[in-house]
């Protein structure tokens, strides 16, 4: 089936037309005496999607973590682009496993709604334009975990950009579906990158940062060793690292 949603170049954020969503700085993180996150630099969210590459434990998920928010630096700053009190919530997080509330598909994201400052009267109509969005409308009374793993992730991706995000984190959002779910996943990420949503997004599918990503930033032991265009990262890697890590070697 033709893909209904080809990929375009995503249109400029109306918000921060050419300026990097966040700039982080000797960024540092330890946990448990061991330097996790090691002194990242680098300006992320610049328009369409990172892929965020690297081995397991070379602390894409804590960098992730930590713009959202969620940890608490040792030392580093992370500045965003817009002013530090925001009217709404501009950074969004969509785990590798959904978290979804014991309630239907539409009452989780009528919930998720309330929480964004949606008023009470919008709220069923704008679920529902999200359900459809996400081709779950059908679903809208299943208890939410009652759905497939694919549909719950749609559901989850559809209630973070219900928030009108503009960053949207993605921590390996399809590492456990199948080739259908992924594509149908896929379709929805590239249409938010089309509407201008900045993507940051971890993956070790290297398929999957091709189809998405225009840009790639590789990690090991917590560090930065390459930011590159995603064309060239996957025909020219320059780091040691990156082109071990493309080779398939076992990356210590
Ligand atoms: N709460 C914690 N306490 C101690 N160590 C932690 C904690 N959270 C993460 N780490 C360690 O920090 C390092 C980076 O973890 P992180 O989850 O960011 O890696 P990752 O690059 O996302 O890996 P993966 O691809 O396996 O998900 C790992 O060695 C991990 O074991």
């Amino acid at each position: 089936m033709a893909d209904p949603l080809p990929f375009r170049p995503p249109a400029a954020a109306p918000v921060m037309p050419d300026r990097p969503a966040v700039r982080i700085e000797d960024l540092r993180l330890t946990r448990r005496w061991r330097k996790v996150i090691d002194g990242i630099s680098a300006d992320l969210g610049t328009p369409g999607c990172t892929a965020i590459m690297g081995p397991n434990g070379a602390g894409k998920s804590l960098l992730l973590r930590t713009i959202a928010g969620l940890e608490k630096p040792q030392g580093g700053t992370i500045t965003f682009a817009w002013p530090p009190t925001p009217e709404k919530r501009r950074v969004a997080l969509v785990f590798q496993r959904p978290v979804l509330l014991r309630r239907t598909a539409l009452a989780n994201l009528v919930h998720a709604l309330r929480q964004f400052g949606v008023p009470r009267a919008a709220r069923t109509d704008q679920a529902m334009a999200l359900l459809e969005r996400a081709d779950l409308a059908h679903a809208a009374k299943t208890p939410a975990r009652a759905l497939s793993g694919g549909e719950q992730q749609r559901l989850a991706l559809v209630r973070a950009l219900g928030q009108a995000p503009d960053l949207l984190l993605l921590d390996e959002p399809s590492a456990s579906l199948d080739p259908r779910a992924t594509a149908a996943l896929e379709r929805l990420i590239r249409q938010a990158i089309h509407d201008g949503v900045r993507v940051l997004l971890i993956t070790h599918d290297r398929g999957q940062a091709r189809r998405l990503a225009n840009r790639v930033v590789f990690l090991h032991a917590g560090r930065v060793t390459e930011d590159t265009p995603s064309d060239r990262f996957f025909d020219v890697a320059q780091s040691p690292q990156a082109r071990a890590y493309l080779n398939g070697d076992l990356l210590l």
